[in-house]
């Protein structure tokens, strides 16, 4: 569905991504681990069309998709969320989900019912009429989530969307995120989490430094070497 080839990202003198490839099969939840700093997000920002790539290709379904502009990107079918979820200011939670709809339904009142859709689907139906700003932070990640699923991508980026949640919170998440996996939406997570990830994800790859020390099975990957001394060594103690 996603394939990644030598993708590359500088910012100056600094390379944040380094020769990263890797293939997203359909249906799959897809984990991208590292630490802090690792180049994690700014490989959503280069998929999702907010960064230009400084090397390497991207292709969506056979398409290449590197060098397209985000709108276009999320027309094919490919949405991401983000680490800090900023609501639109002064809108209830359904006109934010709105928002995101008319991505692919010009007409309010289409727009407005798919967004219903989209909140129902993350069990926030009942918030639709509160202002956004006075979710909880659980709750404005679930937005975040209704926003994305609302352009009705076929591959979803989920940018530490577990951070900072209590473990109930969290759970309830990651149920969420295997439902929408389930109704046939493929899934890319960034996660600090080990556990998660590897509950979640049958498939992983691991950035330091902008490079990637390892990819495939996530349990292998999480075995090796490498990813042990760069990453799990550190977050296990
Ligand atoms: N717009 C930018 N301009 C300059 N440097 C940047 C920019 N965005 C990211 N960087 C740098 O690129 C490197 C990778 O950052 P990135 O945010 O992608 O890491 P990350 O793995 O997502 O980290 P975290 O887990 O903390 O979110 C860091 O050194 C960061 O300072």
């Amino acid at each position: 569905m996603l394939a990644v080839a030598g993708l590359g990202k500088s910012f100056g003198g600094l390379k944040a991504v380094s020769d990263v490839s890797f293939t997203v099969m359909p249906g799959e939840i897809f984990g991208i681990i590292g630490p802090n700093g690792a180049g994690k997000t700014t490989l959503f920002n280069c998929l999702s069309g907010l960064l230009p790539l400084s090397a390497g290709t991207v292709h969506l379904d056979g398409r290449r998709i590197d060098g397209l502009r985000p709108h276009e990107i999320c027309r094919l079918g490919l949405a991401r969320t983000f680490q800090i979820v900023r609501p639109f200011h002064g809108m209830s939670v359904l006109e934010n989900v709105k928002v995101a709809a008319f991505a692919r339904h010009p007409a309010s009142a289409a727009a407005e019912q798919h967004a219903r859709l989209a909140l129902g689907r993350v069990g926030m139906a009942h918030l639709a009429d509160l202002d956004a700003e006075r979710l909880s932070v659980a709750e404005m990640r679930r937005l975040e989530i209704a926003r994305a699923i609302a352009t009705e991508p076929r591959l979803l980026l989920l940018d530490e969307m577990l951070a900072g949640l209590t473990a109930t919170e969290a759970a309830a998440l990651c149920e969420q995120i295997r439902r929408i996996n389930a109704e046939g939406v493929t899934i890319m997570m960034v996660e600090h989490s080990v556990p998660i990830i590897s509950e979640l994800c049958g498939n992983a790859i691991v950035l330091n430094f902008g490079e990637m020390l390892a990819s495939g099975a996530t349990r292998a990957v999480l075995d090796d070497a490498q990813v042990q001394e760069a990453y799990l060594g550190s977050a296990a103690s």
